[in-house]
């Protein structure tokens, strides 16, 4: 009955063998944010298709393996390189990870991404501390038996965000002198991109931003009772009225160009997690 609480439990073993820190904070590192985890010190990697359970990476931009060791002063566990339900894996694939961490000792995960704006007042390059989310992927990783060693079979969702986590994180981006904004991320499957009648309706339903993942991931850490900060780059503007054709690579290269103020972000963040 406990099939993912008994693969969870292997892998978080192999990994546990590997390391000699017990992590505090996850960290997932959307498309282009990967090179936070390069400031990792005391780091032991180990990359994905050597972890039993995991799947790997197939997305460009996601490294594929996972780098343990401490950042300023903190623990922690990071994903260089997220799974998306989009590249054919399970929602109980995609958020596998989640439920090593949390067995790994990690009780507080920051979740990133790279999404489309489609908020006129963003632009692009700028970060978003993430609010809330609407599910529009479709499913949910929750769906099949409940195993209750997790988490309780109809979580509530009313603090999947830690409320507590975002005037910290926007007083640290004001020492930072770092333009923040603050929305909700409306989580699609992808692989499209979404249509401007989608993006259109999307933001009615209340979207500042959209993405293909983060969703999935948040759900399953805040089944488990762990703490949730999400934060997003902006990449392109996504609004339905003024629609144009966007790419992965200028996902890739406004994200990349965002990087450094990204890492700076989550480096200050950390220690008051
Ligand atoms: O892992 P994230 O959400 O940052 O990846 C973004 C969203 C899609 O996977 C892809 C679209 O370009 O990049
Ligand atoms: N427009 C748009 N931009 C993105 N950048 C990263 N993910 C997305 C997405 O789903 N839509």
């Amino acid at each position: 009955m406990n099939h993912v609480l008994n693969k969870a439990t292997e892998t978080a073993s192999f990994i546990r063998k590997k390391i000699t820190i017990t992590p505090s904070i996850g960290l997932i590192l959307g498309s282009g944010l990967g090179e936070l985890a390069d400031e990792i010190e005391n780091r032991v990697e180990i990359p994905y298709e050597e972890i039993p359970n995991f799947p790997v990476s197939t997305v460009e931009g996601h490294k594929g393996q996972l780098v343990i060791g401490d950042l300023n002063g903190k623990s922690v566990i990071a994903m260089q390189g997220r799974f998306h339900f989009y590249e054919g894996y399970s929602m109980q694939e995609v958020t596998f990870p989640v439920r090593v961490m949390k067995l790994l000792g990690v009780s507080s995960m920051i979740i990133t991404n790279a999404c489309g704006g489609m908020n006129a007042d963003f632009s692009p390059g700028d970060l978003m501390i993430i609010s809330d989310h609407i599910n529009m992927t479709g499913t949910n990783p929750l769906i099949g038996p409940n195993e209750t060693e997790f988490g309780p079979r109809f979580p509530d969702m009313s603090a999947a965000y830690t409320k507590e986590y975002i005037p910290v994180v926007e007083e640290i981006a004001i020492s930072l002198n770092l333009k923040l904004q603050k929305g909700v991320y409306a989580g699609i499957s992808g692989p499209t991109y979404m249509t401007a009648a989608e993006l259109i309706m999307l933001r009615k339903l209340g979207g500042d931003v959209v993405g293909m993942s983060t969703v999935p991931e948040v759900i399953v850490a805040s089944h488990m009772g762990m703490k949730v900060l999400g934060i997003s780059c902006i990449t392109d503007m996504a609004i339905g009225e003024e629609l144009e054709g966007v790419t992965h690579e200028q996902v890739m290269e406004i994200a990349n160009r965002t990087k450094p103020k990204f890492i700076q972000l989550v480096r200050e963040v950390l220690p008051k997690l």
